[in-house]
């Protein structure tokens, strides 16, 4: 029988197999951040044990970095802990390390690909769960706790039991105004937050085979929030192009072995997978969640739904108290949802591509009067850079956005960036979780081009209706 790319991927990494699908797993690459390592560096002190291969490492500071004033005292204690935490660890433990002050310095799920570190064939981990992004490149990439943190540090494998396979297949062309991320949202609007697990996905089909690597790492990213283990798209030539001359890839001779061997991962074609779910990519519109849940999601031309419009009555149930939270009234047409704050960011929406999406949308406007505050947060210093050269700042900060230096910023809040009690936030992460930007803050998901919409308009606003329609089309 055929095999998918995830079993090729995990039969070449097995380095022993139990009957029950429990198996010890080799790991390539193991990116490092500030807020799941500590516990790990502290267990291998105690253990006296050194890290097993200290070349498999990349470690970057992103969570708790502040986006401004970085010449000033960070002004969090915790975080200015964290931080300093990882720069003894890096130093103790012999690691590589992107401090602040660099300009490859970002999220470190971005920064990853934009290197070389993630490339296709390969084992991947981070102590975070949206290590999914790496999928894009075919890389077997997953999230993992502290404890795991620590093993993989240790001993460079993992015990891990094999997911299932599951084809989630998009036909089809984006409409302009629609990206990646309305697809990522309208696969876990369709499967459910919990749809995906048990589950490694790969997507296939015309429309994924259509997107620009940033694309795919946007799609691939929110695997997480399916409830699948890892996303996956197969590597092609789109692949090679993207990771071609980065610093961390093979070169000469190397290169082209690499290159070959990344062509045989592709899913045979009599694998079979454990489920299938299709989706047709020409009736996705561009999308807003409205709840506490990335699978609270409708089309930004739909109104606010009643928690009795849906058959299970648990759902309606969580339905009622999201909409509570949410300070929503069923009925209301989303695009009279006024907002209070725009945060573009992210380690699903900060690449370049998305940043160019959101400044056409907004050049030559301005961000609505009342909106309270409007960021941009590239994903890392080597985007913003590239933006900058293209003037992409100037045009957000003319709108009058804030212009800002890389991370996580708030996407979770961690940092001085959060959204206060009430607030509604046009935002381009990936988690609409309650208090996730902030205690009581309200988070809205979307597309960089509908966040940019809303910024100007001050209120969710159907992006295809604002002139030349943004066509973020392939990212
Ligand atoms: C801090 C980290 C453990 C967490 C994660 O794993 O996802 C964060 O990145 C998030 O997005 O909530
Ligand atoms: S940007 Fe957000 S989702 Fe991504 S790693 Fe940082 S906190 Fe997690």
């Amino acid at each position: 029988m055929g095999k998918t790319l995830y079993d090729k991927i995990w039969d070449l990494h097995t380095v022993e197999a139990r009957q029950d699908g429990v198996a010890l797993i080799y790991i390539d690459r193991h990116l490092v951040h500030e807020v799941t390592s500590p516990q790990a560096f502290e267990g291998l002190r105690m253990a006296d044990r050194p890290v097993r291969r200290p070349e498999a490492v990349l470690a970057v500071p992103d969570h708790n970095v502040p986006t401004k004033d970085r010449d000033k005292p960070n002004p969090d204690e915790m975080s200015a802990a964290q931080l300093a935490a990882l720069e003894e660890n890096v130093a103790a433990f012999g690691l590589d390390y992107i401090p602040m002050s660099d300009v490859r310095q970002g999220i470190v799920h971005v920064i990853g690909p934009e290197l070389g570190f993630t490339q296709p064939g390969l084992t991947i981990v981070c102590g975070d769960s949206h290590t999914s992004t790496h999928g894009a490149f075919g890389a077997f990439a997953i999230g993992i706790g502290t404890s795991e943190v620590e093993h993989v540090l240790a001993t460079q494998t993992l015990v891990l039991k094999k997911a299932k396979n599951l084809r989630v297949h998009i036909s089809g062309e984006l409409h302009p105004g629609c990206t990646a991320k309305d697809v990522a949202l309208a696969v876990i609007g369709k499967i459910g937050a919990a749809g995906g697990t048990g589950y490694v996905i790969e997507y296939c089909g015309p429309l994924v085979e259509a997107l620009s690597m940033e694309g795919r790492m946007t799609l691939c990213n929110m695997s997480i929030e399916a409830g699948a283990r890892a996303g996956l798209i197969a590597p092609d030539e789109k692949t090679v192009a993207y990771l071609k001359g980065r610093p961390m890839v093979p070169k000469g001779a190397e290169w082209e072995q690499a290159v070959s061997f990344w062509q045989s991962l592709k899913t045979d074609a009599d694998a079979v997978f454990d489920r299938t779910v299709s989706i047709a990519g020409d009736e996705i519109a561009p999308l807003v969640t409205w709840g506490t849940s990335p699978e609270d999601v409708i089309p930004v031309t739909a109104q606010v739904p009643a928690p009795d419009s849906f058959a299970e009555p648990t759902k309606r149930e969580a339905a009622a108290k999201a909409l509570d939270y949410m300070g929503l009234t069923p009925g209301t047409p989303m695009q009279d949802v006024s907002i209070d704050r725009v945060f573009i960011g992210s380690c699903t929406n900060s690449r370049i591509e998305d940043l160019r999406a959101a400044a056409s949308v907004v050049s030559g406007r301005h961000v609505a009067p009342h909106v309270l505050e409007a960021i941009v947060v590239p994903g890392s210093g080597l985007v913003k850079e590239m933006a900058e050269a293209e003037g992409l700042d100037r045009i957000f900060t003319e709108a009058g956005f804030d212009w800002r230096e890389p991370g996580c910023s708030m996407c979770l809040g961690m940092n001085a960036d959060k959204a206060g009690a009430g607030e509604r936030v046009a935002s381009t992460s990936n988690r609409n979780f309650v208090g996730r930007q902030g205690p009581g803050a309200r988070t809205h998901l979307m597309s960089p081009a509908m966040a940019a919409a809303a910024a100007v308009a001050g209120r969710f606003t159907d992006v295809r209706t604002m002139t030349d329609t943004t066509t973020n089309g392939e990212g």
